[in-house]
């Protein structure tokens, strides 16, 4: 049944007289144009704008008869400014998530990385306190709201990994190296040369072992431990960071010494290898969410976060539960013109371990976005096959429409130097190529030397990969339900459209993201602009490959609405007269959607 499906191809071509009063024109943050009044000239700049990305705003009096609604559109001062600089086709695709840390905690800091294209902002919930989180979360929406940013921010939780305690500083480990992992809780978690905490040792007395080779202590956070791992096992810190060879078991303690060196970071977590296959610990029997965890996903809805990242995920069901949680947690919201959206954040399942792959499309069904953890992942699955299953990843949330994170080691070795290694840069390229939505930084923008540094490369590597590529093909579709399909065709033929035609861009609107995830998924070669009423929407967007969100109140009448965006992204010199738009749009009447396909001209002054 195809009724109220219609593809028009009702171009406006050539150039229509400008309407009197053109709008006036601004950079980052928010257009704002009225069309009741007489006036044509900027009357009122609210901040004054810079090639850095500062937020300003116009407020326009445009001379339309019959009309006096607020016209305005909001779109992130960063990826304003990229497609102003780049152009259409060389503007980054590819979405940029940073870890934040004590690298980067800072105003100045988060400011620099929204401005070098931070897309995302992770919170791992595995270190810093409520209050650190809360007060970096106020300083994003400040970035927000003050300099016309629209970062969105996800809290990632801690699952119930077996990690070590908080170490006061990351520490060296050399070869040989003693240390013992205890389920002690310790005072004062003592860690680096020191008197020996174990009395067999007979480290700190006269006489004791030297200096190299005194034990060192650290506090491991599941009970269970000194009784799952036995003497001979291989301990992976952090999947390979240092690795220890189990050489006696003391009650609580187990007692390690270390068989590849490496630095040993606070709350670095463990897993362990018997005969070199990775074992798995009674710890995988724990509930995925922790009691911990519903703390800091209750935080993280208080706080109303965009997104909140589960750990270890093993099935469809956690995630099922933590939604329903969500939704009963999370009253309707009014954010902005679209009244009673719900502002559950999205659900970001993190792929890490042997029991989630056995499950894998139906979590990736089940969650909002997916995360490729491939930290974890490595050392729970032979590291041979990471690369193999990451590709299993992108290929399954491509199918299912799903936007997926590729995380973890990206730039491993920029923690401490100023240049990546060719083969970081390999990598970055390699997930490119795959078209993943999103590329993530951790420990390299929380904790590293070179945060700014390493959010370059990320960038460059991913724009000049992607200006090699060509569109990919649509989805293979076929499931869902009939207007599921319809949308589906709708998006993958404007895609095609778009491709044959050399289109600039593709405009979609979106009430939910849905549609603009459907275009994404194509992968056309140019960019998509999408529009939707609901800052929250917004916000989620910015996972989405190729995804310009902006922010614009949708009127009633979807052609009212088209005309107004063109006028007010032609006043903005975000699309230039002669180029050639294909708009996608299902927003209509309610009861009766009228989706359609036009392929647009942009006229001097945008008018249709
Ligand atoms: N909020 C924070 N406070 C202090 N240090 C942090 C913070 N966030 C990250 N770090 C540092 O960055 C390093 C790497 O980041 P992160 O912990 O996010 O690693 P990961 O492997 O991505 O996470 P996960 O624990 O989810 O597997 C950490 O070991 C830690 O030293
Ligand atoms: C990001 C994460 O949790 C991992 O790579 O293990
Ligand atoms: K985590
Ligand atoms: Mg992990």
């Amino acid at each position: 049944m195809m009724r109220g499906v219609s593809v028009s191809f009702g171009g406006a071509v050539g150039v229509r007289r400008p309407v009197p009063g053109t709008p006036g024109v601004r950079s980052g943050g928010r257009y704002a144009a009225r069309t009741a009044g007489a006036s044509a000239t900027p009357r009122r700049p609210l901040a004054r704008a810079s090639s850095q990305g500062r937020r300003a705003s116009w407020r326009v009096g445009v001379a339309t008869p019959n009309s006096s609604v607020d016209m305005d559109v909001d779109v992130d001062t960063a990826l304003e400014n990229e497609l102003k600089e780049n152009g259409f086709r060389s503007t980054r695709r590819t979405k940029l998530v940073c870890t934040i840390g004590p690298a980067t905690s800072g105003y100045r800091e988060l400011e620099q990385l929204a401005q070098n294209g931070m897309n995302v902002a992770r919170l791992n919930m595995c270190h810093g306190s409520h209050e650190w989180h809360r007060e970096v979360i106020q300083r994003i929406r400040k970035l927000n709201q003050e300099l016309g940013y629209s970062l969105a921010i996800m809290v990632d939780t801690e699952g119930s990994e077996v990690h070590i305690g908080d170490i006061a500083e990351p520490s060296r480990v050399d070869m040989d190296d003693r240390w013992t992992f205890t389920i002690r809780s310790l005072d004062a978690e003592s860690v680096g040369p020191g008197p020996s905490d174990h009395p067999e040792d007979g480290a700190g007395e006269p006489g004791g072992q030297p200096e190299a080779k005194r034990p060192r202590i650290a506090s491991v956070s599941y009970d269970g431990f000194s009784e799952d791992v036995s003497v001979g096992d291989e301990i992976l810190v952090d999947g390979g960071m240092v690795n220890f060879r189990v050489v006696s078991l003391q009650g609580p303690d187990v007692i390690c010494e270390c068989i590849e060196p490496g630095i040993l970071l606070p709350k670095a977590n463990l897993t362990f290898r018997r005969d070199g296959v990775p074992v798995r610990a009674r710890n995988s029997m724990l509930p995925t969410i922790s009691a911990k965890d519903w703390l800091d996903i209750d935080f993280a809805i208080e706080n109303e976060v965009d997104l909140i990242a589960i750990s270890f995920v093993k099935t469809a069901d956690t995630v099922k539960h933590l939604r329903s949680y969500l939704t009963s947690k999370c009253m309707p919201k009014q954010d902005g013109p679209g009244a009673g959206t719900r502002a559950a954040p999205g659900v970001v399942s993190k792929i890490e371990s042997s029991d989630s792959l056995r499950n894998l499309d139906d979590i990736v069904a089940a969650s909002d976005a997916v995360m490729v953890a491939r930290g974890d992942l490595g050392s729970q699955i032979p590291l041979e096959d990471v690369p193999v299953v990451q590709q299993q990843i992108t290929t399954a949330c491509r199918r299912l429409n799903k936007p997926c994170i590729v995380a973890s080691h990206l730039l491993r070795s920029m923690l401490e130097h100023p240049t990546p290694t060719r083969a970081e840069v390999a990598d970055i390229a390699d997930v490119v190529q795959q078209r993943a939505d999103a590329l993530m930084l951790s420990g390299e923008s929380a904790a590293g030397l070179h945060p700014m540094k390493s959010l370059e490369v990320l960038r460059a590597v991913a724009v000049r990969t992607e200006q090699q590529q060509s569109m990919l093909g649509a989805s293979s579709g076929g499931d869902g339900t009939e207007q599921e399909q319809i949308s589906e065709g709708i998006c993958s033929s404007a895609a095609n459209l778009a491709e044959q035609l050399g289109a600039a861009a593709i405009f979609v609107y979106t009430k939910r993201g849905y549609m603009a995830s459907l275009v994404s998924r194509c992968r056309p070669s140019c960019p998509i602009f999408a529009f939707t009423d609901t800052n929250a929407v917004r916000r989620k967007m910015n996972l989405l490959w190729g995804i310009i969100p902006f922010g614009l109140p949708l009127d009633a009448n979807p052609e009212k609405t088209v005309e107004r965006t063109f006028k007010l992204l032609r006043a903005r010199d975000l699309i230039k007269e002669g180029q050639l738009v294909v708009v996608v749009s299902d927003v209509g009447p309610t009861a009766d959607v009228i989706r359609s396909i036009q392929v647009r001209y942009v006229t001097k002054d945008g008018s249709l």
